[in-house]
This record gives C-alpha cells, structure tokens and sequence, in this order.
C-alpha cells in the first residue's frame, strides 16, 4: 500500500491572477442581514395567498428597497476567501448560486472540512421544488456539483467540473436538514476524481460523482 504523506497544496491566490478578492469578515453584518431578510421575502412571494392590496404595498416597499441600494454593484467574479481554523484559505465567488454569502437566491450551502473531504448542512425550502414537496433535480445536481468542487479546490487544485454524474436513489424532500459530504477520490494528471452523497435521516437520496479538471494557470 502507497501512503501519500505529501501535504495538501496550498490554493493558489486569486488576487495574483487578477481577480477581486474580498475577506468574508469584510462582508457587512448589515448585508448579510439584507440577504436573509430577501431569502424570507422570496419565499414569502412564492407561497403568499395575499390579497391585490397587501400585493401592491408589498410591491411599492421592494421597489423601495431596491432604490435604496442604488446603482453600486459589486464586480462580476468577486471571489470571497474563508480562512479556516487551521489558518489555510479557500475561495469561492461571493454570489455563487449555491453557497454565495452575498446571493440571497443562494440557500446558501455551507461545507466544512471533515477528515479528509467535506460536509455540509443545508435546509431547502419551497421556492426549490420540483415535484410536489420534493427538492428539485437540478437543485440536487447544483447541491452535488459545488460540494464535488469544493472537495477538489479544498485540496488545493483550482478546477472546473468536466463531467457530473447523479444518481437520484430516492426523492429528496423540502423542509428537512439535508447532510452532505464530499470528497476526493484519485487524481491522474489535470483530472481530479471526486464523489459526493446527499443524505436525509441518514439515508442517502443522491450521489454525484465527477470528473473535475485542473485548470492551467499562467505562470
Ligand atoms: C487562482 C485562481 C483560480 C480561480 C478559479 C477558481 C475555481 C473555483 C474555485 C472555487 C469554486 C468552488 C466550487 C465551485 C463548484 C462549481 C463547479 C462548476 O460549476 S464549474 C463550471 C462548469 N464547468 C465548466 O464550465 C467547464 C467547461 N469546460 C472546460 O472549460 C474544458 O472542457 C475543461 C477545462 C474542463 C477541459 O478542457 P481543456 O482543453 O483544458 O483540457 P482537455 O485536454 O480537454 O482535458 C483535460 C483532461 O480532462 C479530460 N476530460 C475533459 N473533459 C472531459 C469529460 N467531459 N469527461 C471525461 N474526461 C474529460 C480529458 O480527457 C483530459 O484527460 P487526460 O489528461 O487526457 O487523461
């Protein structure tokens, strides 16, 4: 047996390629409140049974809202770093539609490391069904997808998916703590392997698997 004692790579920094970088420590704590309180409102728009009046006036204060935040507009591919307890960073962009802090239609998905891949907690709500009370496949394949990504860039490799793979082993339902783990699981030359499960009640609904591809980066 080959035991890999070389320590993981350290992820390259975004900022040396030209990209905007942001702490998420930088991220206003009245942003983060804003996009709560839009992630509230979204689901409330969908599932509301309001009458035209309350409509309207619920209208005329999201117009008000959005005025309020005038034209300044954060750039296109912002990325965000998190520093971990250990000290090493990982990036992501800021309004990622899956885990973007900034991204109030992100549920978000947050990953923690956990032995040698990652794990994450998410709760998904009704504006992400399919079928009826059931989460929809697309969003399970967005949910595999970043977790499967963010197993390959947390081991240091910047890399896009190439190839994803989803079995859907049972409906996955809404409103429910939904467990998922990630992890790497071979490399050969820029093609990182990589495997994720969706789990509810300890039961696995769906797995992913990809093929993620290091990306070659100048210098
Ligand atoms: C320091 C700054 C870094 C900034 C960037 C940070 C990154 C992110 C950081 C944090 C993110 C957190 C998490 C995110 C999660 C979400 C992930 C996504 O949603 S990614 C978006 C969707 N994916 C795409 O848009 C890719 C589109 N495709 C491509 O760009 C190319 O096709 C690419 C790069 C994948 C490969 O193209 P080629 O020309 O560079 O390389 P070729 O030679 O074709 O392939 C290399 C190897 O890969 C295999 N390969 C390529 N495509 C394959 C496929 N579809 N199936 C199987 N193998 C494939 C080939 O057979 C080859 O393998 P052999 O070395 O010969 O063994």
């Amino acid at each position: 047996m080959t035991v890999d004692t070389q320590p993981a790579p350290r992820f390259p920094d975004p900022r040396d390629f030209g990209f905007t970088v942001l702490d998420e420590a930088e991220i206003p704590a009245e942003l983060t409140a804003l996009v709560g309180q839009v992630r509230s409102l979204v689901d409330a728009v969908a599932h509301t049974e309001a009458g035209p009046e309350a409509l309207e006036r619920a209208r005329a204060a999201a117009a008000e809202a959005t005025a309020a935040l005038g034209g300044e507009r954060r750039a296109i591919g912002a990325m965000v770093r998190h520093t971990r307890p250990d000290g090493g960073a990982e990036y992501g962009t800021v309004t990622n539609i899956v885990a973007g802090p900034t991204n109030p239609a992100a549920p978000p998905l947050r990953l923690e490391r956990d032995g040698d891949g990652l794990r994450g907690e998410v709760v998904l709500g009704g504006v992400y069904q399919g079928p009826p009370g059931l989460v929809h496949g697309g969003w399970i394949a967005a949910l595999l997808d970043q977790a499967l990504g963010s197993a390959a860039n947390a081991a240091g490799v910047p890399c896009l998916t190439a190839k994803l793979d989803v079995d859907y082993r049972d409906p996955t339902p809404l409103n429910v703590p939904l467990h998922i783990t990630a992890r790497v699981t071979g490399a050969e030359r820029r093609k990182v392997f990589v495997s994720a499960e969706i789990r509810h009640n300890g039961e696995v609904t769906a797995e992913g698997t990809a093929i993620m591809v290091r990306i070659p980066l100048p210098g």
